[in-house]
């Protein structure tokens, strides 16, 4: 399979997620700069965390009209994936690919910290290999991380099976939740209507080389690799 990784001016986790892919999983991965209309034959589309154009206005809102953007709609319109990670999750909200807003977290600052999460389901691609009923410790670094939507989309996200993660406690078997930006329903992640296109806000890249001490994010990584595998 081979990824692309979106690269914006402000992007700052895009060679995060290409060492992810390529030492990580092991598979090809290519740069795609914003600006050009080239997918370059890539199956999966990657868009990484970051301050794309200083996340004036709001994180996401400009990217969202990078001419990529395009090539990046068409693809996911044709059923093709596409995954945002952080900035990349705003703005795949911001170019409407998935439901919702990420607005300024409730604490009104920006968090860096591990945190965990818990899979919802197992039905979507990135969730396939993980246990739902575990948490994984997953770093966050965000300060517009607040995932909205109306009481209609959680509905129909709920119905639909479209929430990915949730922030959640550290302890496996409780139900206790943590949760870190004032998220409704503890949403750290989504897909859409057609499961094709995700997005979530901790970043799995950042914990997949063990010298980093984390390996928690590996099996989102291997669980997209298991389409291939399937
Ligand atoms: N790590 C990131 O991708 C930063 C996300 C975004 N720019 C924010 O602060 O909300």
């Amino acid at each position: 399979m081979k990824f692309g990784v979106v690269v914006f001016p402000g992007s700052n986790c895009d060679q995060d997620l290409v060492d992810a892919i390529r030492i990580g999983i092991q598979q090809e991965v290519v740069k795609l700069w914003h600006k050009d209309h080239d997918l370059q034959g890539c199956d999966f589309i990657l868009l990484p965390g970051g301050f794309s154009y200083g996340d004036y206005l709001r994180s996401g809102a400009i990217s969202r009209f990078s001419p990529i953007m395009q090539e990046v709609t068409q693809h996911a319109n044709r059923g093709g994936y596409v995954m945002g990670i952080c900035n990349g999750f705003q703005i795949l909200t911001e170019a409407g690919l998935l439901p919702g807003a990420l607005l300024r977290n409730v604490n009104q600052k920006f968090i860096c910290d591990n945190v965990y999460i818990k899979p919802v389901t197992t039905n979507l691609l990135p969730t396939q290999l993980l246990d739902v009923n575990k948490a994984y410790k997953i770093p966050v670094a965000h300060g517009e991380g607040r995932y909205h939507a109306d009481k209609e989309t959680l509905k129909q996200l709920h119905d639909n099976d479209q929430i990915m993660f949730k922030y959640s406690s550290n302890v496996a078997d409780t139900h206790e939740i943590y949760n870190i930006n004032g998220s409704l329903l503890n949403i750290a992640g989504v897909s859409n209507a057609n499961k094709n296109v995700f997005g979530m806000m901790p970043h799995p890249e950042r914990a997949v080389d063990p010298e980093l001490g984390n390996t928690d994010g590996r099996l989102i990584f291997e669980s997209i690799l298991n389409l291939v595998n399937a």
